[in-house]
């Protein structure tokens, strides 16, 4: 089945207004993960993904995603010490170097401070050639759909995720929410009142970092997935999300360092649980579930 490439939004769903576009690192060998790259139209304005492309489309998104593995390695250095030390994941010189690092392009091995982080983590060990797949998103302008749920609420699958909005409609739970377990599908019950919802003020923080089920599960239950959905506001929404993943193959299980797993069951592999949440997705899409609904727990 094939999971990346361009996913249109389903013309039957007036909420469903989600177009996209779905790449990962090209290190993987199974054909469901190989990239499906477009045309490219060679005009910088051509936007519809489906067609045509923007020129260098292939090799600016490439060179994103690989600037992303970066900050991401780091990012999961500095999570893995957190743990260990039981420090806050950034000193204040650290987050001023790891500001300075993302805007000059991510060129973080040139860093000092992180260069003191030692190069083999565990942690930062499971998302070596790792499958980081990115999604380039935009929700159409549909007036008619303000207020409603256009991603339903989910955690994310891998360890990280890194998300980048120009609009406003992101909203993730608060910590009063029951924690969302990476092993199970839950409904969320009972329903979440609207105050549980927090809304990231996106203006000011362009990079959202959440926490996803793979961390969860390395961690056991340490860091909790971030529960999040996306709200329409009736108008033009893009975002740009970054997924920290481990490689198809890998089975995440908890560091002993944490405790025993909750479960003696052994985990899937990484990507034998992505392709059953797909598929029980499209399943669900099929029996005629709405996804307008806020009520799954998996990612949409
Ligand atoms: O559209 C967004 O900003 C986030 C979408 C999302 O949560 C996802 O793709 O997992
Ligand atoms: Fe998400």
């Amino acid at each position: 089945m094939q999971y990346m490439g361009y996913t249109k939004p389903d013309p039957n769903k007036l909420n469903d207004t989600k177009e996209g576009f779905y790449f990962a690192a090209e290190v993987n060998t199974m054909p469901q993960w190989f990239n499906i790259w477009p045309d490219e139209a060679g005009d910088s304005n051509a936007s519809l993904l489906s067609s045509r492309a923007p020129r260098n489309f292939k090799k600016d998104l490439t060179e994103f995603q690989k600037a992303m593995v970066n900050c991401n390695t780091l990012l999961m250095k500095l999570i893995d010490r957190a743990l260990r030390t039981k420090r806050p994941i950034l000193d204040p010189d650290e987050g001023d170097a790891l500001a300075k690092a993302t805007s000059q392009h991510l060129h973080i091995a040139d860093t000092k401070s992180v260069a003191e982080i030692d190069a083999r983590t565990p942690l930062a060990e499971c998302i070596c050639d790792g499958l980081h797949s990115a999604r380039l998103l935009c929700y159409k302008n549909v007036p008619q759909s303000k207020g409603t749920c256009v991603t339903t609420a989910h955690t994310d699958w891998g360890f990280l995720t890194f998300l980048y909005s120009d609009q406003p409609g992101l909203q993730v739970m608060g910590p009063s929410c029951p924690s969302v377990s990476a092993n199970q599908q839950i409904s969320l019950e009972p329903t979440p009142t609207k105050s549980s919802w927090i809304k990231p003020d996106t203006e000011k923080a362009r990079l959202i970092v959440m926490v996803g089920d793979m961390l969860e599960r390395y961690t056991n239950g340490t860091y909790k997935a971030c529960k999040h959905r996306i709200i329409s506001h009736g108008s033009l929404r893009h975002s740009l999300v970054f997924f920290s993943e481990p490689a198809p193959s890998l089975r995440v299980q908890p560091h002993a360092r944490f405790g025993s797993p909750p479960t003696s069951l052994v985990s899937p592999t990484y990507g034998e649980s992505i392709m059953a949440k797909v598929n029980a997705k499209r399943e669900r899409k099929l029996l005629g579930g709405s996804f307008s609904q806020c009520s799954t727990a998996v990612r949409t």
